[in-house]
């Protein structure tokens, strides 16, 4: 189990150093050369990336933002079908980085061999009316496969869980590779980033402020009221009314709804969410290469008792995430919203852990 060290207990009131990069650092690069797009790192390593799930409506513009990222060397796009479609299109762009598309069961294999890390967007998206916890019959069955092949084919890769229920699908992922004895806790993540996303856009809206500087840490899991955006941490500092704080937390904890509302029967985020998920893989990818890169995500964690997984701050480096950081200090409205979090996660957690020791 991951454990907050002795300097993060020191740690003024932020939960951690800010998040070292903007959007502009996904500004896309007409080649992949060895320049970052924000030219403060070098993009040097070869790095295989597989995209599981890679036809679907996050799938394919995440393998398109990944098409034009320099830290990317090998694009594998997996699916059940459709992907040798994707990835034909794909390849004529004029971009160094090689794509291969697999289709099928048999195939999964070769996709995943020799790959630096796996992002998983593959199961069904919410329709209005469900929770994301109605995805569970299917989703978990679709995560557990594809882990497994992973602790099979590429045991040493990151793993970036985009799959519904993450708050659940994650602890799967990490019974499954225990169960092949090949678990690094400070592998395996749960993309929360679209909360950060989120978050940073609706603060800036609501003060004005350049939304590229904007930066709000979210704890907690990724459903509902799981969700915890830290407003008394968020930067640039602010002062807000008691009504804004908790306008603007109900917001971020239904965005998610408000997508699935306004698509009407079409599926769930999936621009917003491929932008978030090439965010945090970049993140992924310069920590590899030895940029420490701070993010909020969803892991194996000790920061909140009894909650054996949780979303916050963590370092992310060569070996994955090297530190993570606790919650900091809290104001008594986001101390409540933790207290009334815990149940629910909990429960999700033990269901995903049971679901992945079965
Ligand atoms: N973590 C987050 O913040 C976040 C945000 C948005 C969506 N999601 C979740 O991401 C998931 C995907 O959403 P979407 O909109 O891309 O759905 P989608 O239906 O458009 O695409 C899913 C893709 O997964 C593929 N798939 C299904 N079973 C597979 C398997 N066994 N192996 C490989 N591929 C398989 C499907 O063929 C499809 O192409 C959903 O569970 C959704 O809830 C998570
Ligand atoms: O809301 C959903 O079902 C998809 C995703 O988790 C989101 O937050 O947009």
């Amino acid at each position: 189990m991951l454990k907050s060290t002795q300097a993060q207990q020191h740690l003024p009131r932020r939960t951690a150093p800010r998040v070292a990069r903007s959007a502009k650092s996904l500004v896309l690069s007409r080649r992949s050369s060895s320049r970052s797009a924000s030219g403060t790192a070098m993009a040097s390593s070869m790095r295989k990336v597989a995209i599981l799930g890679a036809a679907g409506g996050i799938g394919q513009p995440l393998a398109l933002l990944l098409k034009m990222n320099p830290f990317v060397t090998n694009l594998a796009l997996y699916d059940i079908a459709n992907t040798p479609g994707v990835a034909a299109d794909l390849s004529h762009i004029n971009t160094s980085i090689q794509v291969a598309g697999y289709a099928g069961d048999d195939q999964l294999g070769d996709a995943l061999a020799g790959c630096d890390l796996v992002i998983i967007p593959a199961g069904v998206p919410r329709k209005p009316g469900m929770t994301r916890d109605d995805l569970f019959e299917i989703n978990a069955g679709i995560v557990k496969t594809l882990v497994t092949a992973c602790g099979e084919h590429c045991p040493n890769a990151v793993i970036n869980i985009i799959s519904n229920p993450v708050n659940s699908t994650v602890p799967i992922a990490a019974e499954v590779l225990k169960a092949k004895g090949v678990y690094d806790p400070k592998k395996v993540f749960g993309v929360t980033t679209l909360d950060i996303v989120r978050s940073n856009t609706f603060l800036a809206e609501l003060k004005g402020f350049d939304v590229v500087e904007t930066d709000v840490p979210v704890i907690g899991g990724h459903a509902g009221i799981t969700i915890l955006p830290l407003l008394s941490q968020a930067t640039p500092m602010a002062d807000y009314t008691a009504e804004e704080i908790e306008a603007l937390t109900t917001r971020i904890q239904n965005a998610g709804t408000e997508v699935v509302e306004a698509k009407d029967g079409a599926g769930s985020a999936t621009l917003s969410m491929a932008y978030a998920a090439a965010r945090f893989a970049e993140s992924c990818l310069r920590g590899m290469n030895g940029e420490p890169v701070f993010e909020c995500a969803y892991v194996e964690s000790s920061v909140v008792e009894g909650l054996d997984y949780f979303a916050s701050k963590v370092k992310l480096g060569p070996r994955g995430a090297e530190e993570v950081f606790p919650v900091g200090d809290l104001t008594p409205f986001e101390e409540e919203c933790l207290e009334k979090l815990k149940p629910e996660l909990k429960s999700s957690i033990e269901k995903g852990i049971a679901f992945g020791q079965k």
